[in-house]
């Protein structure tokens, strides 16, 4: 659905991106995640045509949009005829209702009258607007602003939605909405890349996930495996009490002492089990026992350093 190959660009003498590598395929829902700054709005605006990168190639659906400095116009019109976007730092007219501002943005797809008045309504429902359908914008919190926004992006029924930041600013409750008109996304079909600096944002609805770092994808797969691959790195850490000395010398866990009968264990996966039979068997009993799993953002934290 997109395939973005050694991707260059420049501002002035600012690289943004260094030779940016990645795919989407359909149906996936896939997170492109980094912190700030890291290149992924840049990335997202080259794929739209909306900035020039120096070098790299570009395809979107089935077209080569992007080759050699160069922009394909033709092929870039038709690509975006099938494509939904959602800018970060988008403007909304705050005089107009959200029946008004899908009503413009329809006609600029020139979706005909006949069907235009049924498509509103629908989107409208989708994502949670219908009560408010004739209030105006301006009164309309960042969530709701989030979610008209959303609509504009489907107008079109794209087969590929481009969301820049879409959660940022959401408190948790709208985070879960988001979530789930995401999720019915891929239920109808439809291919969504998102960007966010949160790692949280992308759990529980990518298949994919790719991580950019100083403009490049320095990680791709699922959250699992690029959690297991961290955890397997930096472990879970267990804080042990127990009620009598337990040796340590022939388990596979690093273990230090911290104290009488306290203990430190670091092991590459959650071995709380093993743990249990293991002090049991030595004739001890455990007394207390903490288990610090890195959080989400430690994670990230730890693979983007
Ligand atoms: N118009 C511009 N002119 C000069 N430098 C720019 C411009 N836009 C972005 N940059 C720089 O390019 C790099 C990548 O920026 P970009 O906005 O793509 O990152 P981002 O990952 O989207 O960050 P954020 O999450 O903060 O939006 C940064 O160093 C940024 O300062």
């Amino acid at each position: 659905m997109m395939r973005v190959e050694d991707l260059v660009k420049f501002y002035k003498d600012v690289k943004a991106l260094n030779g940016l590598n990645l795919e989407v395929k359909p149906g996936q829902i896939y997170g492109f995640l980094g912190p700030n700054g890291a290149g992924k709005s840049t990335t997202i605006l080259s794929t739209l045509g909306l900035i020039f990168p120096q070098q790299g190639r570009i395809q979107l659906l089935d077209l080569e949009i992007f080759r050699d400095g160069k922009f394909d116009e033709d092929k870039l019109v038709q690509a975006k005829k099938r494509i939904g976007y959602m800018p970060e730092h988008a403007t909304l007219w705050d005089f107009l209702t959200p029946v008004q501002t899908l009503d413009i943005i329809a006609d600029a797809f020139k979706i005909p009258k006949n069907e235009k008045e049924k498509r509103i309504k629908e989107l409208l429902d989708l994502v949670g607007l219908s009560e408010a359908k004739n209030r105006k914008v301006g009164k309309f919190s960042k969530g709701m602003r989030q979610r008209l926004l959303l609509a504009q992006a489907l107008i079109n029924d794209p087969d590929l939605l481009i969301l820049d930041e879409p959660m940022s600013g959401l408190d948790p409750k709208g985070i879960a909405e988001f979530k789930d008109i995401i999720r019915e996304q891929r239920k109808a079909g439809k291919t969504v890349f998102f960007s966010s600096h949160i790692l949280a944002h992308v759990e529980e609805i990518c298949d994919t996930v790719g991580v950019i770092v100083r403009g490049r994808l320095i990680r791709e797969g699922s959250l699992e495996e690029i959690k297991r691959e961290f955890l397997e790195k930096a472990g879970y850490t267990i804080i042990l009490e127990t009620s009598k000395p337990v040796d340590w010398s022939t388990v596979p866990w690093r273990a230090s002492p911290l104290g009488e009968n306290k203990y430190r264990i670091v092991a590459k996966k959650d071995i709380r089990e093993e743990l249990h039979d293991y002090v049991a068997k030595q004739g001890a009993k455990i007394l207390t026992l903490q288990i610090k799993e890195p959080t989400l953002e430690e994670i990230f934290l730890k693979i983007v350093e």
